[in-house]
């Protein structure tokens, strides 16, 4: 079933494959022991005394004049002294690997496609739970035709020497897949071929994440937490729920944080400051092009939005539209969706449940509408704004003013969203599919 290669640590690290993908591949199975890699690097005193030696400052060289590079990548470093530095840091390492977490076991699907190309080693590399949080990644693909480029990717986190990846299996039945899981990141959906009807979509994907919401009902932590990425994601993240009566609703998310990153820039551009003075951002509603980006308790630097940017024509129209169509924009001008961008809203969204929100701040998720306080349709999936304490749970934000402008596109975004519910009733034993009757506002931002 599995096989162990030697590690640094007392943890093994382990690759496995699923009984159902093993039949179809055994390929990954046969390879010898010996081709699994493990840190090569000798931490005695010696080697840190000869890494400290040769360290020097690190020098950052500005490179005037060149025409070759963009911004930041024209800067060059002095690699030796990195490097020296960095086989120190590796012997710490060494060291530090007694006081690691337990193993933290996450499921990501889609895992061959463009978005996890990005995701994925991210994860690896422990910039989303910590450094001293090692993982086990569960991939899982569509079909046997994707089986093959799950090896690959599984191939190159192999070859990448991530020491706080300790497993990677791959499979393609979800009731293996996400087995026991603590993390379940939602990607795979198929993408809205040409003359796909939107109710089209909503069907085949809704069927996806109707059974990947029963396997997690069946096997997955009792605490797992579910992030939909793959779209119509605030309806699959219903579906998914709907379907898990026995996880937590609480528990599932859509991703809006993309939207919430975009807002943020937008801002930041207008008020001519850094990104990082961008606050309080909510994007309420749909992940679709009806999303309300919330410049009314946007803060710049401490102060509201419009205290800042004067100029509310911008705001109501252009802000607004730019938010809800950047996706679609983007797909014009690259011929696909984003995939890094959302990679990195992913570890934004995941990195705001397991850590502290900072004080008076919040951020965006699609969460399921239980009780909320701002008179939004209860029980559909509604991106609005939360705080966490760091524990993988959240609360929702009430001290958040909704004025005419906001309530009004708000309104048009529950429409929207009670519209694509009617749709998958059959998905979620609340009526028939003939009761489909989603209009041309139903759109993704990926869609003009
Ligand atoms: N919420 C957001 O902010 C955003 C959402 N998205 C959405 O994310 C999704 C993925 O995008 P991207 O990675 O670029 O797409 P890709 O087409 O590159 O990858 C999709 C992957 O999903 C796999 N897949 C399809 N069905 C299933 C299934 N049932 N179980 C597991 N895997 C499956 C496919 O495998 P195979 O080829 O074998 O079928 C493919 O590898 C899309 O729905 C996209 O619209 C994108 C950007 C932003
Ligand atoms: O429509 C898509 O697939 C892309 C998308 O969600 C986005 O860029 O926000």
């Amino acid at each position: 079933m599995a096989f162990m290669a030697p590690s640094s640590s007392s943890r093994p690290l382990q690759f496995h494959e699923h009984a159902s993908a093993r039949r179809a591949a055994p390929a990954l199975l046969r390879r010898p022991r010996s081709r699994w890699r493990r840190n090569q690097l000798v931490c005695s005193l010696e080697a840190t005394k000869q890494a400290v030696q040769e360290e020097r400052p690190a020098a950052v060289n500005g490179v005037a004049g060149r025409t070759d590079c963009y911004g930041v990548f024209c800067t060059t470093y002095d690699l030796r002294a990195v490097g020296a530095r960095w086989r120190t840091d590796w012997c710490k390492r060494d060291e530090e690997t007694k006081a690691w977490k337990k193993v933290v076991s996450v499921a990501v699907s889609g895992a061959a496609g463009m978005i996890s190309n990005h995701l994925l080693f991210k994860l690896a590399s422990g910039q989303v739970f910590g450094p001293d949080q090692p993982i086990a990644l569960k991939l899982l693909g569509s079909s046997q035709r994707s089986f093959q480029k799950l090896e690959g990717v599984a191939m190159e986190l192999e070859d990448s020497l991530y020491p706080l990846l300790r497993e990677v299996s791959i499979g393609i039945d979800p009731y293996e897949v996400f087995q026991d899981v603590e993390w379940a990141l939602l990607i795979g959906a198929k993408p809205q071929g040409p003359g796909m009807e939107r109710a089209d979509l909503l069907n085949i994907n809704g069927q996806i994440f109707a059974q990947q919401g029963k396997a997690l009902n069946a096997v997955a932590s009792r605490n797992v937490k579910v992030l939909v990425v793959g779209n119509p994601c605030n309806t699959n993240a219903l579906i998914c729920l709907k379907n898990a009566p026995e996880i937590p609703s609480k528990n599932f998310h859509a991703l809006t944080r993309l939207d919430e990153n975009r807002a943020k820039c937008q801002l930041a551009l207008k008020a001519s400051v850094f990104y990082d003075k961008i606050s309080n951002m909510t994007i309420w509603g749909n992940h679709s092009t009806t999303q309300v980006p919330d410049f009314v308790n946007a803060r710049i630097d401490g102060k509201p939005a419009r205290q800042v940017i004067r100029d509310t024509k911008w705001l109501h129209e252009e802000f607004t539209k730019t938010v809800q169509k950047r996706g679609g924009e983007l797909i014009q001008k690259r011929g696909r969706s984003s995939a890094p961008s959302t990679a990195v809203s992913i570890v934004d969204a995941i990195r705001s449940l397991v850590n502290p929100t900072p004080e008076g701040d919040w951020f965006s998720s699609g969460v399921y509408t239980n009780g909320n306080p701002y008179g939004i349709a209860e029980d559909i999936v509604f991106s609005m704004p939360c705080r966490s304490k760091g524990d993988g749970d959240y609360e929702l934000v009430t001290d958040v003013t909704i004025d005419d402008f906001l309530w009004e596109r708000i309104k048009k975004s529950e429409a929207e969203l009670l519209a694509e519910k009617r749709c998958v009733g059959h998905l979620i034993g609340e009526g028939e599919e003939e009761l489909c009757e989603v209009t041309e506002d139903t759109m993704l931002p990926g869609e003009q």
